[in-house]
């Protein structure tokens, strides 16, 4: 027999309802609450850490295990020159303005899109339509900083104005921040003052390692340093050879100028990073067809630098056949995460990829989408999939002088035109002094354009100069160093792997969805339900009993006992409350499956099963109930499939519906 099925779309989503329910049911709760907190740190409860890990499992197994990624744990305290060359020392930043007279600070970008936002607001206000009030914390959360909205109707242009800049708010760099604070005549909105020039501010948090100071460290801000300075053990362990990925589940830091909308802008949360390891010459992905079918909502560069914002739905096949995505491997991923974050609970139907525009990607990326889901809060960024090309290995290499690269055996060896570098020994170290083993390192060091490049200068003017690591020049002449082209047979390639690095903030997806399996049922409006995948519920079976009669007792005891050797989570509800209370508590905390325990179980030993979104109840021998939930649990069968096995329970109805 079918299950019966509900419409959970008809219900309308009450985000005021939802709050008090993460809270009351403790998902996460602020940081030190009772000493008044800090804006952006947040603990994790039972309930939100169960499912963090559930949500961290389904990754590990959809990844790692699938994928066959090397796993990494790497430390959190990152030594300052790994980030001063990788460019975090200089460029992790963003940018903030100040109130000119109370020193008030806001991050430059949040501020204007929140001002334009509020006007667009004012202007919807004007025409009768209404919408909710941007919000932002202040540090120590004690109050809500608001940018109000006043009623004020704009001209038609403005709007058209107002709206093509939020479509591209993040392609904007500082200066041009500055312009449109002036342009649009931005100050503070809680004092009117103006506002200074955007300056930038660098988001990582700075120690000291050891009593010294001497060695100076930062949180690290994302895991990905920690794979590629581990770079040469990984090839090593993968026998040499590319295409492979590394991964890692880790805390990063970021002391975010403006913290807000709960978990999606934190100081402190949990990342998961891929790095796979590709040749830049073969960017395919021997997998490729297993996604190529996999549709996307995709909203592209070229359409944000119009304004707009539409998208298209397309098969990933299309979108690297057509070009609109660069490669294989990076539609590869595209795809993957696809279908993680549905599988996980995400709606498809609010997630989009959303490429980078210009200014908004780092000049040596190839190609960078960002899967957004849309919450009450909008669109927002969780996942970045991005194309590093070879940077990251090629600045880790050169600031250590380690080869980050890999020797590939060719199939055919080949004949190549190379650059021949000879020095006069004598002489050179005549000149040089204690200098001269740098000069030759660095010579020998120069990619073929940049040898092709001396050599061009030391045969046209006789003399060229050579910058070392320490910045100095130095100038060299044909008798010390000739350069001359040769032609060399080759049975091994020698290249730097690119990167590309699919980039998870779990916090924002764990959000998004609660947001997504949030509803509430017509009859108990104030009490939600969280429709979670079975696979994420924190909690899987909710176990109640009918008495507190020892025999009943006796065997809810018995139940768990089988549940945790099958390892699957349940909980015991033996407070005194109805047993349709007990249900719509449960239901608050996701809890799929419910088993009640009664007189006819002792009688005749079968138990009643409830699922939590139907509310539809079976009933069955003990050893059936369980296994069927057991393949429940393993999403070998969903309900409709499972409740086949079982009969249709005609007892009383829960209380709840
Ligand atoms: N402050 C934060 N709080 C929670 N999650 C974050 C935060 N910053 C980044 N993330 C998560 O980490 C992922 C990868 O980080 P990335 O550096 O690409 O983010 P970002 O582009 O700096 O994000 P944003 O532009 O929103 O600040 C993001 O997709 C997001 O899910």
């Amino acid at each position: 027999m079918a299950a019966a099925t509900v419409n959970k779309s008809a219900h309308e989503f009450d985000k005021g309802n939802l709050d008090s329910m993460l809270t009351r049911r403790f998902f996460f709760a602020p940081a030190f609450e009772i000493y008044g907190g800090v804006a952006g740190l947040y603990d994790y409860g039972p309930t939100g850490s169960a499912l963090q890990a559930n949500v961290l499992n389904e990754w590990r197994r959809h990844y790692i295990i699938e994928e066959d990624m090397l796993e990494l744990d790497t430390t959190i305290m990152t030594l300052s020159e790994v980030l001063k060359t990788s460019g975090h020392v200089e460029k992790f930043a963003d940018w903030m303005v100040k109130d000119s007279k109370n020193g008030e600070i806001y991050r430059a970008d949040h501020l204007v899109e929140a001002v334009l936002e509020a006007r667009l607001k004012g202007d919807k206000e004007a025409r009768g339509i209404k919408l909710d009030e941007v919000v932002e914390e202040d540090d120590k959360k004690k109050k809500k900083k608001k940018v109000k909205s006043t009623a004020v109707k704009l001209e038609d242009s403005e709007v058209a104005e107002y709206e093509s800049i939020l479509a591209q708010i993040d392609n904007y760099t500082g200066p041009q921040l500055g312009e449109l604070v002036r342009k649009f005549n931005i100050t503070n909105p809680t004092t009117g003052n103006e506002l200074t020039e955007p300056v930038e501010f660098n988001l990582m948090f700075e120690s000291n390692i050891g009593p010294t100071g001497h060695i100076k460290g930062f949180l690290r801000p994302e895991t990905a340093q920690g794979h590629f300075v581990n770079f040469a053990r990984l090839l090593e362990f993968n026998n040499g050879k590319v295409p492979f990925a590394s991964a890692q589940i880790g805390r990063s830091f970021r002391n975010e100028i403006a913290p807000r909308q709960g978990l999606l802008r934190v100081r402190e949360f949990t990342m998961a990073e891929i790095e796979h390891y590709v040749d830049p010459l073969d960017k395919r992905h021997a997998r490729f067809n297993e996604v190529k079918d996999v549709v996307l909502t995709l909203l592209a560069k070229d359409i944000q630098v119009q304004g707009r914002t539409d998208t298209v739905q397309m098969t990933v096949g299309d979108a690297v056949g057509q070009g609109i995505v660069d490669n294989e491997t990076l539609g590869y991923f595209l795809g993957r995460t696809q279908l993680f974050l549905t599988k996980i609970g995400i709606d498809p139907k609010r997630l989009r990829c959303r490429q980078h525009m210009a200014n908004e990607m780092a000049h040596y990326a190839a190609d960078c989408w960002d899967f957004e889901i849309q919450s009450s809060y909008g669109w927002i960024e969780c996942v970045g999939c991005a194309d590093r090309s070879a940077y990251d290995l090629t600045v880790h290499s050169v600031r250590t002088k380690q080869p980050l690269r890999v020797q590939q055996r060719l199939e055919t060896p080949r004949v190549v035109e190379k650059l021949d570098v000879q020095f006069d020994a004598k002489a050179f170290g005549m000149k040089f002094k204690k200098d001269a083993a740098t000069i030759r390192n660095t010579i020998t060091g120069l990619d073929e354009e940049r040898l092709q490049c001396l050599k061009d200068e030391l045969d046209k003017a006789g003399v060229s100069g050579v910058k070392c690591a320490d910045g100095k020049v130095y100038e060299v002449t044909p008798d010390l160093v000739k350069i001359n082209p040769i032609t060399v047979t080759e049975h091994m390639r020698d290249f730097t792997p690119n990167v590309i690095e699919p980039s998870f903030g779990i916090g924002r997806i764990l959000y998004s969805l609660l947001e997504h399996s949030y509803w509430a049922r017509e009859q108990d409006k104030a009490r939600g339900v969280l429709s979670f995948p079975v696979n994420v519920a924190p909690i899987k079976v909710l176990i109640v009993s009918i008495s507190n009669d020892p025999k009943l007792t006796e065997i809810v005891y018995e139940l768990t006992r089988k549940l945790r050797k099958l390892g699957i989570a349940s909980r015991v509800d033996d407070s005194s409350v109805s047993i349709g209370k007990k249900y719509a508590r449960n239901d608050e905390l996701g809890t799929p499956f419910g088993i009640t325990v009664d007189f006819a179980t002792v009688q005749n030993g079968t138990v009643t099963i409830r699922e939590r979104d139907t509310t539809s109840q079976y009933i069955g021998k003990i050893d059936d109930v369980l296994s069927t939930v057991d393949e429940l649990v393993k999403g070998n069968v969903d309900w409709a499939g499972a409740a086949g096995k079982l009969e249709v329970y005609s007892g009383v109805q829960d209380v709840a519906e």
